[in-house]
């Protein structure tokens, strides 16, 4: 269970979605708290882009509610969405402007003024170690500093809520621990963060752990918690035995 002396960001109750006769998600329930990095872990077709689709109110659900800052998707879609940052699973920059051209537009897009949005983007391109490449056109940027420059977009607006699908999909090793950790270490800013993967090791550091498969949730807690219930002795092998699937190691 999320710790109860923090504030909820993200609340999801009782969602269901189905795609025709096809159940992708059968009553999900969670939070994520202010300074929370919680992993969702889930196999392939497990519902996590489902889900997330319902979170960056893509769709809506059949049934259940979304909440973001006690904002809800369905009737206050516009104060819930710019409560949120996210990455989605497919590249979504535009290939062929600048690092700091997309930056912008989105800067815009959030209603930020020339001089704000001036000032984030130089701080936060520092951060990544990005500075230098700002004039680059995002064609000519690894996998790894693409995916940080869609980090850098996604917090551009300073989200309560930062949601990662699949981040890491792609990228080799360093560049996975990389982005991993420069999002471990949001938590510091409060910013909560739901990180959506199907490789246990990136769960390993997180909070929390929750575990979908078939559109539900089977197990929530801390990693170490959820190893010692299990009798196993790793979180892999834990994740292994409820799921059934091979997803213990990164492809
Ligand atoms: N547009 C769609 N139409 C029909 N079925 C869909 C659609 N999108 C997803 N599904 C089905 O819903 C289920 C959940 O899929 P979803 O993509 O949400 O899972 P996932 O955990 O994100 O998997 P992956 O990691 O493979 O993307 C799967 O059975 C999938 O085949």
């Amino acid at each position: 269970m999320p710790d109860s002396a923090r504030e909820v960001l993200l609340s999801v109750r009782g969602v269901r979605k189905s795609y025709g006769a096809r159940p992708a998600l059968k009553g999900v329930d969670l939070q994520v708290c202010a300074g929370e990095f919680v992993a969702l872990l889930g196999p392939n077709g497990a519902g996590k882009s489902t889900l997330f689709q319902l979170l960056t109110g893509l769709f809506n659900a059949d049934a259940g509610q979304v909440q973001v800052c006690g904002h809800d998707m369905r009737v206050a879609p516009v104060s819930a969405l710019g409560r949120i940052g996210v990455v989605f699973q497919q590249m979504t920059l535009d290939m062929d402007l600048s690092v700091e051209a997309n930056l912008v537009f989105h800067a815009r897009l959030h209603g930020l003024g020339p001089r704000l949005a001036a000032a984030r983007i130089d701080d936060a391109l520092a951060r990544l170690g990005l500075g230098e490449r700002r004039g680059d056109r995002v064609r000519e940027l690894s996998g790894g500093n693409r995916r940080k420059v869609e980090l850098a977009r996604a917090l551009i607006h300073r989200p309560s809520v930062l949601l990662m699908d699949e981040a890491t999909v792609g990228l080799d090793p360093a560049s996975r621990r990389h982005l991993l950790d420069e999002v471990l270490g949001l938590r510091a800013t409060g910013v909560g963060v739901l990180w959506a993967s199907h490789l246990v090791d990136e769960a390993e550091a997180a909070d929390r752990v929750l575990v979908l498969h078939r559109g539900e949730l089977l197990a929530e807690g801390a990693p170490a918690a959820l190893v010692q219930a299990s009798g196993r002795a790793s979180l892999a092998e834990a994740f292994l035995d409820m799921t059934g699937a091979g997803a213990a190691a990164p492809a």
